[in-house]
């Protein structure tokens, strides 16, 4: 065994291992019957003789495959199999939103038959095995009606979030092709009612593919006007059939999510069924430690794979009820929310981003609201989406009587990486920490040279081949993206494009991203985007646009532009125009609030933007100038630039003697 990670796990003596240990150790060393037996969590049709397989397309890589020849349906394994076992009376899913003041409860039994009757009225448009399905809808059942509806069918779904704008959404669009586009009426955010189909239609226009079909449900904070070619929901099931579940392979895909790259263009993530079915059955219990009946809550949104794996499809394949809150941590009303749904649903593991903790702690630093509830159910607290900063990570620490779990994953793995695992054998934390490995994860450090980076030495976070089932299978219709951006950096590893280290003891800590993507609120985006949509603004000549530390939502894009010769217009203008662009073309999330119009941007004689400088500045760090510069004029220029727009911490930072 060749890991450093496993070297420090791997005893000679069985007996003085913990159960971690012995358990990680197996499913490194045995993977085939590790997956084997877990893949008997799961209901299926066939159950799979071919456990481990490699696609020959990826042949070069030797990119996993699981569970190839068995078959089975998640919607039926998540909601008829439960329905014929005794649970079709218990509560599926606990809706609250104080966005639309509304609550609902929809038991297993009723949330088949709605799934069952809007998979009946897909398929009477048309949908069938294999073709895809746009759903862009806020955090109502109605989104995960649709989802399950689309893997009843083994259609192919893609759930756009809600704060993307209209060209996000046309990206996606066509580049899935999908047969229907599923949409609700409006969103609602703090108060403010969104209507959804006017940025669909425009999705559409600016879309070289057009959908055959839109169907709409009408929400009553505002409904939207019905054109050809859209159907309402509720007319449309009402004269629906019951839809039966259509088998589908292990490896059938189940949904693409799209993600940032380092490109404009997002990169449409393909999940398969089986192998996340049996990965996200064998999480409930490992790492989450959920009993069926139980009550699951993450905050978050559907839109995101947090929402996929955590709202939508593990609580209920493993019998649990789940919570869809349609809010926010503060103001839906106050700093309280996320202990009043505690009480109420009586839930016993939360799992939500640490921006959502920053946002709450900033209200309510003492957490006063808390004395008002009974959160006595709770057991364990997850946070992941971002990393959780240790002075987060001890205010939740000293607050509640649970563990705080902070654990690390990405739309790419489906679900989580590294993690403390109490399900296992819960060990200390450490601030900063995602604490070990998860069993089936060869997560390994490598140096530049590849090779295994030594304990606390920094490195690219990869993962050793084969990855467990549940990871992604490739990217949407682009083979040769899915082995440059994951595959070929280091060959027989996936990489994360986090960097990271393993402390002495073991423990994982991942310290951000090693490429333009940022992460704002738990959302991860791309400065490499939006540098495109900035620097197609016809004043523009150059531009960076970079991620500076923001301590409630981690990070922020700011831009930093040099206009075209002879440009004469107000600089206040070009900003505010900027920043519309970027609102216009990404969306509200990308938090874009702040260009400052700079003469020269400090680079290396070939050319390249020193990036990694200008964050340095903004986050008030001591800076050395590398001699690969072009002209250290151009940085004092940007550093008091920054200092006079007050960017970041750039008061504090000062050049290295
Ligand atoms: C482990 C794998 C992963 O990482 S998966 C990703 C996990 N990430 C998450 O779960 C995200 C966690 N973050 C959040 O839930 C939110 O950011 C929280 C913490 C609740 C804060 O929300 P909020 O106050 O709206 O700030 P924000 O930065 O999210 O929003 C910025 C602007 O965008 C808007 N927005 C947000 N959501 C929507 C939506 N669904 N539809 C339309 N607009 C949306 C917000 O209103 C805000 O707009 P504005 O700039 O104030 O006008």
């Amino acid at each position: 065994m060749s890991t450093i990670f496993l070297k420090r796990y791997y005893k000679k003596d069985r007996d003085t291992m913990s159960h971690y240990q012995h358990t990680f150790q197996r499913s490194i060393e045995h993977p085939e019957s590790f997956w084997a037996e877990q893949a008997k969590r799961i209901p299926w049709y066939t159950p799979p003789k071919t456990i481990l397989s490699y696609d020959e397309q990826s042949a070069g890589t030797a990119h996993a495959r699981w569970f190839s020849d068995g078959e089975m349906n998640l919607s039926y394994a998540a909601l008829d199999y439960h329905v014929e076992n005794g649970r079709g009376d218990q509560a599926a899913i606990f809706w609250d939103s104080p966005a639309a003041k509304a609550k609902q409860t929809i038991s297993y039994r009723e949330m088949r038959d709605k799934v069952a009757h809007f998979a009946g009225a897909l398929a009477q448009l048309g949908v069938t095995k294999g073709d895809r399905v746009v759903i862009y809808m806020p955090m109502i059942p109605e989104a995960m009606v649709a989802m399950y509806a689309c893997a009843r069918l083994g259609a192919i779904h893609s759930v756009v979030f809600g704060g993307f704008a209209p060209h996000e959404l046309a990206a996606r669009i066509e580049d899935a092709e999908p047969k229907v586009v599923v949409a609700a009426s409006c969103g609602i955010e703090l108060g403010k009612v969104l209507p959804y189909k006017p940025m669909v239609d425009q999705a559409v226009e600016l879309s070289a593919h057009k959908p055959d079909a839109c169907v709409v449900y009408q929400r009553e904070a505002h409904r939207a006007e019905l054109e050809e070619g859209d159907y309402d929901w509720e007319e449309l099931v009402a004269n629906a059939p019951f839809a039966e579940c259509v088998p589908v392979k292990g490896t059938d895909p189940l949904y693409i999510l799209y993600t940032s790259g380092t490109t404009g263009k997002p990169k449409g993530v393909m999940r398969d069924t089986g192998g996340y079915a049996v990965a996200l059955a064998y999480s409930m219990q490992a790492i989450y430690a959920m009993e069926p009946g139980e009550v699951f809550f993450t905050a978050s949104d559907v839109g995101w794979v947090v929402g996929h794996s955590y709202i939508v499809y593990a609580p209920l394949l493993v019998g649990c009820t789940t919570v869809v809150y349609e809010g926010k941590p503060v103001k839906t009303p106050d700093a309280g929310s996320f202990w009043r749904l505690i009480e109420e649903y009586r839930v016993k593991s939360f799992f939500t981003a640490p921006t959502a903790f920053r946002a709450i702690k900033k209200e309510d630093p003492d957490a006063k609201l808390l004395q008002n509830y009974d959160i006595s159910s709770l057991k364990h607290l997850y946070v992941a989406g971002e990393r959780l900063d240790p002075p987060t990570f001890h205010w939740l620490d000293d607050l509640l009587d649970v563990p705080v779990i902070d654990h690390w994953w990405q739309t790419e793995t489906g679900w989580p990486i590294a993690a403390n695992l109490p399900g296992i054998e819960p060990v200390p934390t450490k601030a900063g920490s995602a604490t070990f490995p998860v069993p089936g994860f060869n997560v390994q450090v490598l140096n530049r040279d590849g090779e295994q980076a030594k304990p606390m030495e920094q490195g690219s976070v990869v993962i050793k081949q084969p990855m467990p089932p549940g990871c992604l299978t490739g990217v949407w219709r682009d083979e040769k993206r899915f082995h440059s951006a994951y595959m070929a950096a280091f060959p027989g590893y996936y990489l994360t494009g986090d960097g990271g280290y393993f402390d002495e003891q073991g423990y994982l800590f991942i310290m951000g991203r090693t490429d333009d993507v940022i992460n704002v609120a738990g959302h991860r985006l791309s400065t490499g985007e939006m540098e495109e949509v900035v620097g197609a603004h016809p004043a523009v000549a150059e531009c960076a646009v970079i991620g500076i530390h923001d301590d409630l939502k981690g990070q922020l894009p700011i831009g930093l532009v040099i206009p075209k010769d002879g440009f004469d217009g107000d600089e206040a203008t070009l900003e505010a125009e900027l920043i519309a662009r970027v609102r216009e073309h990404i969306g509200p999330i990308a938090c874009f609030k702040q260009v400052l119009v700079v003469d020269r941007l400090p680079k290396t004689r070939s050319g390249k933007i020193l990036r990694k400088l200008l964050r340095t500045i903004a986050d008030g760090k001591e800076f050395g100038i590398p001699s690969t510069i072009d002209d250290p004029t151009s940085l004092a220029d940007v550093h008091a630039a920054m200092r006079e727009r007050s960017v970041g911490a750039a008061d504090k930072a000062t050049p290295l003697d």
